[in-house]
């Protein structure tokens, strides 16, 4: 079964966990387009849900699927998040961002009673780190930035870690990659993070580090697609 099948598999087993009148956070990817698909057929047979997408494709998808969206205000209560992810580890820490997302998709997650994460089986890694890990940072005087991270990398036992500024179209000026906000993103490759939570508190200290790919402690259940059906982690 292919790796796309798998994805699909487990954005229906997490739809299992959608109710009447949740208010969704709705992530971005390749994943999440199999669940705004299979969200929108439950909504056009009567399921009601508010979502709230993590990126500008998935509003253009979840408007196109029929699904009724908000934008989140200080009162709103998102019920669930349902994401994919780019790595799982055993203790649920994630890589996210392999789509540039992770700065919208963080905020929603965080702010979500609950995250599942939906993946194929590939995602799932015994430690993170394999996966460049994708930074966003401000545009303004990015080379500081830039020079600090490489700082905390090696402060962080990541001397050998090497950063790439991620190129794109979207940026008809230099080539390089605007995140839905504006930003670049610079992706790191660590080969293993040993200790995600410290690596994420040292980026996000740097001025100039908008936001990290690092999920730590914010999912609660990964479903992961498998040719015979789905594997679960956490609860
Ligand atoms: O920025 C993108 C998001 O974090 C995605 O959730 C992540 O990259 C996984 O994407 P996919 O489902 O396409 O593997």
């Amino acid at each position: 079964m292919s790796a796309d099948s798998q994805k699909r598999r487990a954005a229906a087993a997490a739809l299992e966990h959608v109710t009447n009148g949740m208010t969704l956070g709705i992530g971005s990817g390749s994943t999440a387009k199999h669940l705004v698909e299979l969200l929108g057929e439950k909504v056009r047979a009567g399921l009601t849900v508010l979502g709230i997408p993590t990126s500008e494709e998935t509003r253009r998808l979840a408007t196109e699927a029929g699904i009724d969206l908000v934008e989140p205000d200080e009162m709103t209560r998102i019920d669930l998040v349902i994401d994919g992810a780019d790595e799982v580890d055993p203790d649920l820490n994630l890589i996210k961002g392999g789509g540039g997302a992770h700065l919208r998709e963080k905020i929603i997650a965080a702010a979500g009673q609950r995250m599942i994460v939906i993946a194929d089986k590939s995602k799932k890694v015994a430690q993170l780190g394999k996966f460049p890990l994708p930074v966003e940072i401000e545009r303004f005087s990015w080379p500081l930035t830039v020079q600090a991270i490489r700082k905390a990398l090696a402060e962080n036992d990541l001397k050998s870690a090497t950063l790439k500024l991620r190129p794109g179209a979207r940026d008809a000026g230099g080539g390089v990659y605007l995140t839905d906000s504006n930003n670049y993103i610079a992706d790191i490759q660590c080969t293993r993070i040993a200790d995600p939570a410290a690596l994420d508190a040292a980026l996000r200290a740097i001025p100039g580090v908008i936001e990290t790919g690092l999920f730590v402690g914010i999912a609660d259940l990964a479903i992961f697609g498998t040719d015979r059906g789905v594997e679960t982690l956490g609860a």
